[in-house]
């Protein structure tokens, strides 16, 4: 076999890819997903099923007016209507206009569900490509089920579609059944038993029901076949097809062991993925391979470490390559203080040793309490734990009570300007206790003039940032404080801004 063999790739997000339920696209939208994979390259777009309703054949007609490159394929059964009709949509793309007709060739399919003889069967498939080769030389031919097939008849029928004109000989794994050595073995049993194979190109066309539609494409061409069927995040009927982006990044990454190359401009991959699923609101699993949000993300630290020094310690391909502007350090508690640092520096925080290790303990506890640390829960850390004048006045502990049937209730402890005191105090609420206990303790004459909260980042993990505006003696001061439970985070801001008071009265000079 000759090295670096093109490889065809034929997107069918549009038509199985659309069998996905809830995938149903709308012709605007199909068109946006078909320009998006003009951009991309591929090689064929099937663009739906035009029997199957009005709106697929608007669409495919569409597609056939509109997308130059691509050829358009569109699906129809073995009869003459559904290949009449096909025709009838895809004739506006004139040469690139590929008919694809399919029939069942397994036992288990002709005795159930289309009730044939395999005779039947051949004969009705040679019929459908020869009126398909009426309208046009683009014809390819499925055998459905073909991985369950009897080996002898399904060469049979390969070789009298060939025979027949077809172009395109497609092997589907139609149940996702079949493992890579058995696809391999079924594609060079082809190969080595009809005798007319090589007037076709073999294509594969693998569903994913045991998580093997990429390895069995791969396997497949490893043994010959030149054409992939796939779909943009492997939607498709049931657990979904063959995964475009895994499949085309494996070919690109792997090149030392696959000598095959692909057509397609993999920097579209990234925003082809995400259209797709806004479109259709299928949201790609945060893991999925290339696509996925965590697929260019780094959460441990050593790792993080190791990408910091050279990305590819733990990047086997560039987020660039698929599109993506950069690979992301994920602040979370298994981050390092690499990472943290790094994340510091390109906020524009230009901290010393001691500071980054000082926010470096408040950051791990934090991610301790929630689950990722975000740039704006950075800002809270350092406004909190080195943006700080001296401290009067220490938040040791505290502890809150409320409800709707006992009187909100706060138990705090503090030191006030060297000693520890303890006090609890009801209030209307949480923070009104709160913040009565906090005045009580540093007997505090200072005015609240206002009180925000607020959570930083999303989610009921998201750390809570509150301020506060005191007066007293004519001078306003305002505290902030953060902490994932909210009455810390407003006794914090209310004890920061008593703090700032303390020190602009000390130094008489008018701050705010
Ligand atoms: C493996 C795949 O993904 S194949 C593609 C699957 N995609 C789809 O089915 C989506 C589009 N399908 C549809 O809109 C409808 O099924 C239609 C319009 C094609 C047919 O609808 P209906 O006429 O109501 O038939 P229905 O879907 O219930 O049954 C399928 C019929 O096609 C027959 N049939 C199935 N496959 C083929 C085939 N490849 N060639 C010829 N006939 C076939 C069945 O035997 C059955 O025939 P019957 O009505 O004489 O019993
Ligand atoms: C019609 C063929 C290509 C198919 O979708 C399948 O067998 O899964």
């Amino acid at each position: 076999m000759s090295s670096e063999r093109i490889i065809k790739i034929f997107d069918t997000t549009l038509r199985d890819g659309e069998q996905s339920p809830g995938a149903s696209m709308n012709m605007d939208e199909k068109l946006r997903i078909a320009h998006q994979l003009e951009k991309l390259n591929v090689d064929a777009i099937e663009a739906g099923f035009p029997i199957a309703s009005d709106g697929d054949f608007e669409a495919v007609k569409k597609v056939a007016q509109t997308i130059k490159g691509p050829q358009i394929a569109g699906l129809c059964r073995a009869n003459n209507m559904d290949i009449d009709r096909a025709w009838e949509a895809l004739k506006y793309a004139k040469e690139r206009g590929r008919i694809h007709t399919f029939i069942a060739t397994s036992d288990i399919h002709m005795k159930y569900k289309l009730k044939m003889s395999e005779q039947q069967v051949l004969d009705i498939a040679v019929k459908a490509v020869q009126r398909a080769k009426g309208y046009t030389h683009n014809v390819e031919f499925s055998a459905e089920d073909a991985v369950r097939t009897r080996l002898p008849f399904l060469a049979k029928v390969v070789q009298a579609v060939i025979e027949a004109g077809a172009t395109t000989v497609n092997i589907p794994d139609t149940v996702g059944y079949t493992i890579p050595s058995e696809f391999f073995e079924i594609i060079s049993y082809l190969r080595g038993n009809v005798p007319n194979i090589d007037q076709a190109t073999i294509s594969v066309h693998c569903h994913n029901d045991l998580g093997l539609a990429v390895a069995n494409s791969l396997a497949a061409i490893q043994a010959g076949a030149g054409q992939i069927e796939c779909t943009i995040n492997g939607i498709g009927e049931r657990a979904g097809n063959c995964s475009l982006e895994e499949v085309v990044m494996t070919l690109r990454t792997r090149q030392d062991v696959l000598p095959y190359k692909t057509n397609v401009v993999t920097e579209h991959i990234y925003p082809t993925s995400r259209m797709l699923s806004t479109i259709t609101g299928i949201v790609v699993q945060p893991n999925k391979a290339i696509v996925g949000a965590n697929a260019f993300a780094h959460e441990a630290g050593i790792h993080q470490h190791g990408v910091i020094m050279e990305k590819s310690t733990y990047e086997i391909m560039t987020p660039e390559s698929i599109g993506l502007n950069q690979s992301k350090l994920v602040l979370g508690k298994h981050s390092g203080r690499h990472a943290f640092k790094q994340r510091l520096e390109e906020m524009g925080y230009d901290l010393n040793k001691e500071d980054v290790e000082k926010a470096f303990v408040r950051f791990k506890s934090l991610a301790d309490a929630k689950k990722e640390i975000f740039d704006e829960d950075l800002d809270a850390i350092i406004a909190d734990e080195i943006v700080r004048m001296p401290e009067k006045y220490k938040l040791l502990q505290m502890n809150v009570s409320s409800g709707s049937f006992a009187a909100p209730t706060a138990t705090v402890e503090m030191d006030v300007a060297g000693k520890v005191k303890k006090v609890a105090v009801m209030g209307v609420g949480p923070v009104d206790a709160a913040f009565k206990a906090i005045k009580k303790l540093t007997g505090s004459k200072a005015q609240l003039l206002a009180f925000n909260v607020g959570g930083i980042t999303g989610g009921t993990d998201a750390q809570g940032e509150c301020s506060v505006r005191l007066l007293a003696d004519g001078r306003e001061t305002i505290g902030q404080g953060a902490h994932p439970d909210i009455i810390v985070a407003s006794a914090r801001a209310y004890v920061n801004a008593l703090n700032r008071l303390a020190s602009t009265l000390e130094r008489k000079s008018p701050q705010i």
